[in-house]
């Protein structure tokens, strides 16, 4: 996806349920109800029915092999389902109102337009979210960056994407989703196309922006040390079903399931967490 691209897709959910409960504070941030999703040719069940909540505040790992159905899920509820699938039911999504949405993708060098300095990637999705001047946005946009990690450098002089290191490359993926100031982050597999050494310091600062920003996240992983290393809470996919939920500790020490437990017997350490 490219900037334009993430500039479309973060804006309020067009499913935003209304909130009507005075006391908001336990009414769930997304709900999902029976979602369902098939092939748009033959109707073969991808996602098959399934319902979870998600708390203001909370992270949530979506966790299961390769083809759980864990992308389609975060996809229908960002409301950017890949073309060849269908949603059965719009309604099996809500998110409270006025909340807003962004995602971080797994491949941050292609996600990001090649073309286009960084800085200026960012600062556009400032102007067009926040309606800020151009000036006023390249400034705050390489405020953000640096404060993500990115070298000082770049108040002086803006770099392509094929001047980074792929790390650099999704702290930059980071800055567009959060210029344009979401409350909940959509996480897609975000640490696993880069460098082992390079993973930590990534769900660290995921993690760190977490706490300073009161943010709600729903983070996709197949790998189980990733989604124990940030996650309160997991639900466990197999075959676009639940199979197991729970708070991440009890999930991790007493799975119920034959698959979870083949999942956290495959767990593999992070590089780096040992260490410290
Ligand atoms: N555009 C599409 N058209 C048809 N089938 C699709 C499409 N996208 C995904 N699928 C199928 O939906 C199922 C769930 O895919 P999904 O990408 O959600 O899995 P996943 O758990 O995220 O796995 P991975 O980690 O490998 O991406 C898979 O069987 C996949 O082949």
């Amino acid at each position: 996806m490219n900037a334009d691209a993430s500039i479309i897709s973060n804006q309020e959910h067009p499913g935003a349920a209304a909130g009507s409960h005075a006391d908001s504070c336990h009414e769930p941030i997304i709900r999902v109800n029976d979602l369902r999703i098939t092939t748009a040719m033959g109707n073969r069940p991808l996602i098959d029915g399934i319902s979870f909540d998600v708390q203001p505040g909370e992270t949530v790992g979506l966790v299961g092999e390769s083809g759980s159905g864990k992308s389609l899920t975060l996809r229908a509820i960002m409301g950017l389902l890949p073309e060849g699938v269908v949603l059965a039911d719009s309604e099996s999504i809500s998110i409270s109102e006025h909340k807003r949405l962004a995602m971080i993708f797994q491949d941050p060098v292609s996600s990001l337009d090649p073309l286009t300095g960084v800085a200026r990637q960012v600062a556009e999705v400032m102007r067009y979210n926040q309606h800020l001047p151009r000036r006023e946005a390249q400034a705050q946009a390489a405020d953000l960056l640096i404060s993500l990690g990115l070298p000082a450098s770049l108040r002086a002089a803006d770099r392509y994407p094929g001047q980074l290191s792929g790390g650099q490359c999704q702290r930059v993926g980071i800055a567009i989703a959060l210029a344009t100031k979401p409350d909940i982050l959509l996480c897609d597999e975000p640490t696993t196309a880069l460098d082992v050494t390079v993973q930590l310091q990534i769900l660290d600062l995921l993690a760190d922006l977490r706490e300073r920003l009161g943010l709600t996240m729903l983070f996709v992983t197949h790998n189980l040390g990733v989604a124990a290393h940030l996650c309160d809470r997991l639900i466990v996919m197999q075959h676009g079903r639940i199979v197991e939920a729970g708070a991440t500790e009890d999930v991790l020490n007493n799975p119920q399931q034959e698959y979870t437990r083949r999942l956290v017997s495959a767990i593999l350490p992070i590089p780096g967490e040992q260490d410290r």
